[in-house]
């Protein structure tokens, strides 16, 4: 019941504000259409007494009144819809935006990963289509609650027990409800498989990977493991649908008794002789509206209940996960991020575990990376590498520990300053399906500027990112539409991909941290020694402007070894720690594997 009173004052609200005049038009139209219904009835009946008296001209009015009350029933409705499913659109619109703020808006990355996010975010997701006929839903209960009263007084007119027939619909909208909230749990429970139903689908049908699919003859394995999954939902969701049924069923079973005693009643109080024909008229039109608006009252229900749900649940994605572990000051962010690094960034005693798993990834890390420095980071796939990265961007929080900028904890930064001057091309970067100079331009979203209109600094970050020879090679060069998702864009190779995300990263103005997580895993050999000689200049200018950090993750020791620190991690520890020569000298990991790359090439 929260839920539908939920709906119904949001709705209304939101339509306040929008257009009050629309939705008091609206309300208005659809009220005039519902009155209409009980009119028409009260019309019937005297009718059938003009015409038991044999007055004809009465009768004909009669006839002619109850007739302009069936047309405004059937046609008042259609132009109170007129007036406010625009606003039922709006208002559609409003929760996809809170959705994609949900989705998109926490300042970490923690609760996004976890499954209760996931599932939250995948029911929402399907019905916030659904929500566009809560508000008219919300108006037509007005409407129909307006309506019953009307009814309700007409039947006491004329007996008064009869009056307690609309109220003998509430047992089956209770059971309604109470169905409804079988079949949401059991979405709720199935929502995993659901998901995973739909992700194992949209992976055996995209494109990219239908090569690599053929070639393995995945295609009937991820086919079975897809009917699995939807066997175990539908499983779930049927039994509870059948027993939903079964409650709805039992609901109207004792509302049409209670019709049948009504209807006994009625007859029995005619034939003795306290009401004639036309309240007989009167009483079973009556009755026969009021089975309509029960069935319509259930649907109306249903809708407001499920909008309702749908509101609650994205409430709830604020609060699905754990919240950032420990932040170090639970106070709002009062650090300004400094405009220039003037000592570096420090990781004092970092540790960090991902919500719900087991151990930590990075242990007890401490370490100072001095302004103005390139860092190299090494070590085997799973070491931590890409999480540290994710710690200094900011995207994720220490558990315990702090990371220092220039001495203030990261944690104490407002989060979107640091982010905006941060640069960083990680290895699950975007491939934005944009005209090629929006692509890169997004690296540089200061307000009161176009992203990809400085046809100078998108030209500069092009040729550092070794992709001018990309945009150039296309056929309408730096306007080209990229990918083939929509229209007749170019598609483009994954290095080509990887390098437009570099320039991108290169546009961002006047960063503190550099962070490129293997940013020449798609490149071939003579393009990622052009792209490490570029960045090496762009991290040195920098470097000397702002005192710019650079973290580079890297399994190349050629690039590694021109880095001026280097940071070997070993299972979520600092393993080792120097220049090139300091761990060459020390004969440690880093020097057995740079040994042995380097022999590779001899
Ligand atoms: N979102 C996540 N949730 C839970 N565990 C994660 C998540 N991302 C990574 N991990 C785990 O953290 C560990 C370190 O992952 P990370 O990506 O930091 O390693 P890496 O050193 O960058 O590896 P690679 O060289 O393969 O990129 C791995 O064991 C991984 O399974």
């Amino acid at each position: 019941m929260k839920d539908l009173w939920r709906a119904v004052a949001h709705f209304a609200r939101l339509s306040w504000h929008v257009d009050r005049r629309r939705l008091t038009t609206g309300l208005g139209l659809l009220l005039l259409g519902c009155l209409a219904t009980p009119a028409l009835a009260v019309a019937l009946k005297h009718l059938a007494e003009a015409l038991l008296d044999d007055r004809g001209p009465a009768a004909v009015g009669c006839a002619l009144v109850a007739a302009l009350f069936l047309v405004a029933e059937l046609m008042l409705g259609h132009f109170a819809h007129l007036h406010y499913f625009e606003l039922g659109e709006l208002e559609e619109v409003e929760l996809q935006n809170r959705l994609l703020a949900a989705s998109g808006g926490p300042d970490t990355l923690e609760r996004v990963g976890t499954p209760e996010f996931a599932d939250a975010l995948h029911l929402v997701r399907e019905e916030v289509v659904r929500t566009r006929s809560a508000l008219e839903a919300a108006l037509q209960l007005v409407a129909i609650g307006v309506q019953t009263v009307v009814t309700m007084v007409l039947l006491a007119l004329v007996e008064p027990v009869l009056a307690l027939l609309p109220l003998l619909a509430v047992p089956p909208v209770l059971m309604g409800n109470r169905a409804q909230d079988l079949v949401e749990r059991a979405k709720k429970r199935s929502a995993e498989d659901s998901r995973r139903t739909r992700d194992l689908l949209r992976l055996a049908t995209a494109p990219g990977p239908a090569g690599e699919i053929r070639l393995a003859g995945a295609g009937p394995e991820l086919g079975r493991r897809q009917a699995e999954s939807w066997r175990a939902a539908s499983t779930v969701l049927n039994r509870a649908q059948w027993s939903a049924a079964a409650l709805r069923a039992a609901g109207q079973a004792l509302f049409a008794a209670a019709y049948g005693a009504a209807l006994l009643i009625t007859v029995g109080t005619a034939l003795a002789g306290r009401i004639g024909l036309g309240d007989v008229i009167l009483v079973i039109t009556l009755m026969v509206q009021i089975s309509t608006q029960m069935t319509t009252f259930l649907g109306l229900f249903g809708t407001l209940q499920g909008a309702g749900r749908t509101l609650r649940r994205l409430a709830e994605l604020d609060t699905a996960a754990p919240a950032p572990a420990e932040a170090a000051d639970p106070a709002a962010p009062d650090g300004a991020t400094p405009a220039r690094l003037a000592h570096g960034i420090r990781f004092e005693h970092v540790s960090f575990r991902y919500p719900g798993a087991a151990r930590p990834v990075l242990e007890d890390i401490d370490l100072e990376i001095p302004a103005g420095t390139t860092l190299a980071l090494i070590g085997e796939n799973g070491a931590g590498k890409s999480t540290l990265v994710k710690l200094l961007c900011g995207l994720y929080r220490p558990t315990s520990g702090r990371i220092l900028v220039d001495g203030t904890d990261l944690a104490d930064l407002d989060a979107a300053a640091w982010r905006s001057r941060v640069a960083a091309l990680l290895q699950d970067f975007a491939r934005y399906e944009l005209p090629l100079r929006q692509t890169v331009g997004l690296g540089d979203l200061r307000p009161g500027t176009e992203p990809g209109t400085d046809d100078a600094a998108l030209a500069d970050a092009l040729a550092r990112a070794d992709a001018a020879a990309v945009a150039a090679a296309l056929p309408q060069g730096p306007d080209q539409l990229l990918g083939k998702g929509y229209g007749d864009g170019a598609e483009l190779s994954g290095g080509q991909w990887q390098k437009l995300g570099l320039a991108r990263t290169l546009l961002r103005p006047a960063p503190l941290l550099l962070v490129l997580d293997e940013p020449a895993s798609a490149l071939d050999a003579e393009a990622e020694h052009t792209l490490f000689d570029g960045y090496g200049a762009t991290a040195r200018t920098r470097a000397l402007a702002h005192g710019s950090v650079t973290v580079l993750v890297t399994h190349r020791f050629s690039t590694v070894r021109r880095a001026e620190r280097i940071l070997v991690l070993a299972d979520g520890r600092v393993r080792e720690w120097g220049t090139h020569e300091d761990l060459m000298a020390a004969r440690g990991l880093y020097a057995e594997l740079y040994t042995l790359q380097a022999g590779a090439y001899v």
